[in-house]
C-alpha cells in the first residue's frame, strides 16, 4: 500500500464484460481476460482480489484458471484476497482454510474473505492457520450492500450491534500488532454512517479494512474518506468493474488502475 497506493483491484470476470471484451464466456475467454488483468496490474498495485464466484462458475477448468491468477499473484510479488467469503461450522472452516490458506494449496493466495455469520468463533480454523503460516482474513463486518444491514446492524444479547461484536472479536485477535494484525474486516466504501450508527470502533480494529464499492457500485474519493475518517490508513481500497471496463487493452487497464490508486491515495492520506 505504501508502495503502489492502496488500492486492490478486483478480477471479477463477469460474462458481459467477457463479451465486451470480445472473449467467449468460456474457461478459454476466463483464462484470457483473467491474465490480462495479472498483466496490466501486477507488480504496480498494492493487492488484486480474484473473486472466486466467478471462476467457478466455469466448473474445474475455471478453478484451475484462478489457480493461475494466484501463482501469478505470487511470480510476481502481488498480494492476491481470494474472494470466497468463506464460512462454516467449525470442523469443514478447516477444510477450507487447508483450501485456501495452507502453504502448497494451488487455491492459498495471500489472504482470504471470510464470512463471520455463522459466529465469529466458527472461523476459529481459518484464524489458526492464517496466523501459522503468515497469511490474512478479511471478514465480513459492513458490506457495501443494502441487505447486509439487516444482520449487521441487528443487536445481540448483550445490545451492541453484530457488526460491532464482528469487529471487537478482529479488534482482540490483533491486539498489539506492529502496524497492523493479520485479521482484517471488510467495510464497504458505501455505507456512509453505519460504522458510527451501529459502534463499530474502525480504528481499534488495528488490522487492515478492505473497502469495496469503489466505482461501479458509486463511491469516490469522497464517501473513503467519510466512511473511513480516522481509520483511513488503514483501508485497502478496491474496485473491480471500474477498473476492468477499460480493458482489453492491457495498457488502458494499467492506465485505469493507477488512476484508481491515485484517486483512494489522496482520499485515505
Ligand atoms: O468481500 C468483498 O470483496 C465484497 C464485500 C462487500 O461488502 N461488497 C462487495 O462488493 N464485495 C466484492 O467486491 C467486488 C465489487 O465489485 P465491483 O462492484 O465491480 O467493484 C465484488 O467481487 C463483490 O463480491
Amino acid at each position: 500500500m505504501d508502495e503502489h497506493g492502496p488500492l486492490c483491484v478486483g478480477i471479477d470476470p463477469h460474462g458481459s464484460l467477457l463479451g465486451d471484451w470480445g472473449l467467449p464466456d468460456d474457461a478459454t475467454g476466463l483464462r484470457e481476460f483473467s491474465l490480462r488483468v495479472m498483466d496490466a496490474v501486477a507488480g504496480r498495485v498494492a493487492a488484486v482480489k480474484p473473486q472466486a464466484a466467478f471462476f467457478e462458475r466455469h466448473g474445474s477448468a475455471g478453478l484451475a484458471v484462478l489457480e493461475e491468477v494466484v501463482a501469478a499473484g505470487r511470480a510476481t510479488g502481488t498480494l492476491v484476497v481470494v474472494d470466497a467469503k468463506r464460512g462454516d461450522i467449525g470442523s469443514t472452516m478447516g477444510a477450507y482454510a487447508d483450501a485456501y490458506l495452507s502453504d502448497g494449496s494451488p487455491l492459498a493466495g495471500d489472504a482470504l474473505t471470510v464470512s463471520p455469520y455463522l459466529g465469529f468463533g466458527s472461523l476459529g480454523p481459518a484464524v489458526e492457520l492464517a496466523l501459522a503460516t503468515g497469511r490474512g482474513l478479511f471478514a465480513l463486518c459492513l458490506t457495501s450492500n443494502p441487505e447486509g444491514a439487516e444482520v449487521q446492524h441487528a443487536r445481540t444479547a448483550d445490545g451492541v450491534t453484530v457488526a460491532a461484536a464482528v469487529a471487537a472479536r478482529a479488534a482482540a485477535l490483533n491486539e498489539g500488532a506492529s502496524p497492523l494484525g493479520s485479521v482484517g474486516l471488510v467495510v464497504g466504501a458505501t455505507i456512509g454512517d453505519a460504522a458510527r450508527a451501529t459502534g463499530v470502533d474502525l480504528a481499534a480494529v488495528n488490522g487492515p479494512l478492505l473497502a469495496p464499492g469503489v466505482g461501479a457500485q458509486g463511491a469516490g474519493a469522497r464517501e473513503l474518506a467519510a466512511v473511513f475518517g480516522d481509520a483511513r490508513r488503514q483501508v485497502l481500497a478496491s474496485s473491480s468493474r471500474g477498473v476492468l471496463r477499460a480493458g482489453p487493452e492491457v495498457g488502458a487497464l494499467r492506465d485505469a488502475a493507477g488512476r484508481a490508486a491515485a484517486e483512494a491515495a489522496a482520499a485515505l492520506r
